[in-house]
């Protein structure tokens, strides 16, 4: 056995979908904007940094899909410096409580949770990523990348979230088509390979991501 058994998925349609990533800048957002677009679903990022930086993934899922403001719920936590929630807050002397998060109510299903950055980013002294996804109690996508490297990380990501017994709906790749690297990534991670997400020139974010959003299975077909 490589790698821990994987859980079980939810035999019924869950409340949502954990958007993690193998790193940041992975393309979490793209993916959230396209699979919130194709579900017509609830966008919700719980932790925000790097705002002096950036705008931020919140305006950022705003603009690619073109959906009422009702369909995206504002951060929970926006931190201005570009690190992890645990370093900026303790920057910024804002306090975090991550263990009283729960998933809020969501005017559209399903919703979709964005993480920052990759499973083992700090939260607090004493919370990681990952331990919020355990607690939000919500399946995972994971977003990797399709070249070269992606079978250590991937596989590291999946061995992280089976040994903690959170179930894994597939991962989504993202760059070059490398088909060779989704086909080992499902036979040694046990995980199904739900899209590919095109590297530029056809990126969706320089397109309208429709395109892309149109090819994602409905939400209801896939438990
Ligand atoms: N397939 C792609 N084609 C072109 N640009 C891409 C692609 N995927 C990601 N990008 C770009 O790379 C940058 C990082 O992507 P993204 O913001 O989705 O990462 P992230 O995983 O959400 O990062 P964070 O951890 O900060 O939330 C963005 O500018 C995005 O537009
Ligand atoms: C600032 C960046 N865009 C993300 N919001 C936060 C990424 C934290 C990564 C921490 C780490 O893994 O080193
Ligand atoms: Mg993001």
């Amino acid at each position: 056995m490589l790698l821990q058994p994987p859980p079980a998925l939810p035999r019924t349609a869950p409340r949502g979908i954990f958007i993690t990533g193998t790193d940041t800048g992975i393309g979490k957002t793209l993916t959230s904007a396209i699979l919130t677009k194709a579900w017509q679903g609830t966008y919700w990022k719980p932790f925000q940094t790097g705002l002096a930086e950036e705008a931020g993934d919140t305006p950022t899922i705003q603009h690619l899909t073109g959906l009422p403001a009702e369909h995206i719920l504002p951060p929970t936590y926006a931190l201005q410096a570009p690190l992890s929630p645990a370093a900026a807050s303790v920057l910024e002397g804002v306090t975090l409580e991550p263990e009283q998060l729960t998933l809020p109510e969501a005017p559209h299903s399903p919703l979709i949770v964005e993480g920052a950055g990759g499973l083992m980013v700090p939260l607090t002294d004493d919370m990681l990523m990952i331990d919020l996804i355990a607690q939000l109690g919500l399946p995972v996508i994971l977003v990797t990348r399709s070249g070269l490297g992606t079978l250590n990380h991937t596989l590291l990501s999946l061995e992280a979230l089976y040994q903690r017994r959170i179930p894994v709906l597939g991962f989504i790749t993202n760059g070059p088509k490398m088909p060779e690297n989704s086909r080992t990534l499902e036979r040694l991670g046990q995980c199904r390979a739900l899209h590919h997400i095109p590297a530029p020139p056809s990126a969706p974010e320089t397109k309208d991501i429709s395109r892309i959003a149109a090819q994602i299975p409905p939400w209801k077909s896939l438990w």
